[in-house]
């Protein structure tokens, strides 16, 4: 099957964007590993799908898979360049649009400065809806909530890491670490995003507090591995964050692809607001074997 697609980045997390507003694609697991394949496919972290509204007062539907083929509820980044693939397309000429999400409705606008500004809809904490299994463990206090002390491995002297755990339409387990240089990305991400605890799996975060205002993360993707950046990630970040007591309502979030601008609130009900880059690369055609 040859296929048009789009390559974008937002902050150094890339995808392969394909417009099926003329009709799904139908693409298998498979095929969409073939797509994020950075030996033999395009390669991108994810992929996403822009197809027609799905139902009155939304512009769009948002399809999200990440480079192991799974479909996933939500990615920030991939927000910001969606944005700009359907203005850039002329799919629109809006500057906000509605866009249906398998987590629910956002709403991605253009700013002045060329950037994009998506409201991600609030954070959600209720360990079942992330989902997370607190089945024997208890909250530890910390700051104004609490973290959850993680055991990484069976044996009894094994690490036991605290995590904040919320969901941003998407699970994530944030953990603060004083460098984000020499945190243990490589060794515990993989070891998080399969702890049993996550049904789901889990996105890891590993968050260094440089002063209210300015944080630094890395972030090891569920479905992806480590990326340059992860937009929920870094809402989850700066929500679990202010929840501690360590962040003020507005934090620019230093990614190793760039720079995310985080705003929330505060209240459960309130949406978190992300600002970020979204940049067009190239676009190109592409032979999908059929019987992947
Ligand atoms: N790996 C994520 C999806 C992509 C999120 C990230 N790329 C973003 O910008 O939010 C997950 O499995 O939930």
């Amino acid at each position: 099957m040859r296929i048009r697609f789009t390559k974008m980045q937002g902050a150094g997390n890339d995808f392969v964007v394909l417009d099926e507003t003329a009709g799904p694609l139908g693409l298998t697991p498979g095929q969409y590993r073939f797509l994020a394949d950075r030996h033999f496919g395009v390669g991108a972290d994810q992929i996403l799908s822009v197809r027609p509204s799905p139902a009155a007062g939304v512009d769009f539907q948002y399809v999200i898979h990440n480079a192991d083929g799974g479909e996933v509820e939500q990615c920030g980044n991939g927000a910001r360049c969606f944005m700009r693939f359907v203005r850039e397309r002329g799919l629109t000429d809006k500057d906000v649009v509605r866009v249906q999400t398998l987590s629910g409705v956002i709403a991605p606008r253009m700013t002045a400065d060329g950037r994009v500004t998506v409201d991600m809809g609030p954070p959600v904490f209720e360990p079942v809806r992330v989902p997370f299994d607190t089945a024997g463990l208890d909250p530890q206090p910390d700051g104004g909530w609490h973290t959850w002390h993680l055991a990484l491995s069976a044996e009894a002297d094994g690490p036991i890491v605290p995590v904040a755990v919320l969901s941003m339409g998407n699970p994530h387990a944030v953990q603060l670490v004083d460098d984000i240089e020499t945190a243990p990305v490589a060794e515990q991400g993989p070891r998080i995003e399969h702890h049993p605890r996550f049904p789901q799996r889990v996105n890891a975060g590993f968050l260094q507090v440089v002063d209210r205002t300015h944080v630094r993360l890395r972030v090891f993707e569920r479905g992806a591995g480590e990326t340059l950046a992860c937009g929920t990630g870094a809402c989850a970040a700066v929500v679990a964050g202010i929840r501690l007591g360590r962040l003020d309502r507005r934090v620019d979030v230093e990614t190793r692809g760039g720079i995310l601008t985080i705003e929330w609130a505060g209240g459960e009900a309130d949406p978190v607001l992300m600002t970020g880059p979204a940049v067009t690369v190239f676009a190109g055609e592409i032979d999908v074997p059929d019987e992947l």
